[in-house]
């Protein structure tokens, strides 16, 4: 096993009494890409600035590139690339000198600013708005302009946070195929999601973290495999039903969850389970099998739904 890229051990950030990260703890390995995935408020954005060296811990241990933060900020944030939640591009600059006057800030000579940012420009589908001004920009563009400048210092670990929060789905997935892309060079992702799907399509490895603490940690697929059955049933039966249906299917699958908006049936053979609820005389207004997704681990884990 390589030595990790990052470490944090029972890493803590207290605002007063308020504890946003509780004594969190991971690893992650060159090249992985590792998510955090949990709701609003679940602690991801504090554990992200911790690990980008821009917000101390309280206390705990957190190694990056085997330098500690508290007393290494500025080597270890050269080393790191940095998509922050919220886009906070140059809007005074046209697209391209984004990217060089990024590249300055990191002392790079202007030849090599301008070679690096044409390279992005290409790698982020942007050369033909090089000249654009950013307000111009969809919010996918924007979102890429972003990562494009972020990559400017060719950082080892790229930090994303809600790297496609906002975005249509098209632009979603032009996103993930890039970061897909900076995968396979072997960059380290390290990005925090509540999309579920997000969190399947792109990590190796994740945590579930609520309430500043992390529930569960694996692959998405060993997760699903620990806290979800192969399949789930989803019924909508109308809300006011739900309680009363809640009752008569009882013991059909391993498991029923009753939420506000559907009933969901737990079991490996989701087709069998519908037949059983027919054969009670239900109804749903509508019913669907799916497979279990990580959605359905953390309401496992949580009691509560990622989607709120
Ligand atoms: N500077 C601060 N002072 C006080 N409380 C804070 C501060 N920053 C964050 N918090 C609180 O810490 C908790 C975790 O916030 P954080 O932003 O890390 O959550 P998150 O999981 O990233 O959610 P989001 O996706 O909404 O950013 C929240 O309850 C938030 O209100």
């Amino acid at each position: 096993m390589p030595a990790p890229v990052i470490t944090a051990a029972d890493l803590t950030k207290k605002y007063k009494e308020f504890a946003a990260v509780d004594g969190i703890s991971f690893e992650i390995a060159p090249g992985e890409a590792f998510g955090f995935l949990g709701p609003n408020g679940a602690g991801k954005s504090t554990t992200m600035r911790m690990v980008g060296a821009v917000s101390t811990r309280t206390s705990g241990d957190l190694d990056i590139l085997g330098l500690d933060p508290n007393q290494n900020g500025p080597e270890i944030r050269s080393q790191l690339g940095v998509v922050p939640q919220q886009d906070n591009l140059d809007m005074e600059l046209r697209v391209r000198d984004n990217l060089i006057v990024y590249g300055r800030y990191f002392g790079m000579s202007r030849a090599d600013c301008a070679r690096k940012a044409d390279e992005l420009l290409e790698f982020a589908q942007l050369s033909d708005r090089a000249k654009a001004k950013v307000d111009d920009l969809s919010g996918g563009m924007k979102r890429r302009l972003t990562i494009a400048r972020s990559l400017m210092n060719d950082p080892r670990i790229l930090l994303l946070d809600e790297p496609t929060t906002g975005l249509d789905p098209q632009a979603r997935h032009i996103l993930w195929d890039r970061l897909f892309r900076l995968k396979e060079q072997g960059t380290t992702l390290v990005l925090t999601t509540h999309y579920m799907d997000e969190a399947e399509q792109l990590c190796d490895r994740l945590v579930v973290v609520d309430k500043g603490t992390i529930m569960a940690e694996g692959s998405p697929a060993a997760l699903i495999a620990e806290y979800s059955t192969r399949e789930v049933v989803e019924l909508r039966f109308g809300s006011d039903r739900n309680a009363a249906v809640a009752v008569e299917i009882e013991g059909v699958g391993d498991r029923i969850e009753v939420l506000p908006d559907r009933i969901l049936i737990y079991s490996n053979d989701g087709e069998a389970e519908l037949a059983e609820v027919t054969r009670r005389g239900l109804e749903p207004i509508t019913s669907l099998v799916r497979r279990s997704s990580l959605e359905d681990v953390f309401l496992r884990l949580t009691g509560r739904s990622l989607i709120e």
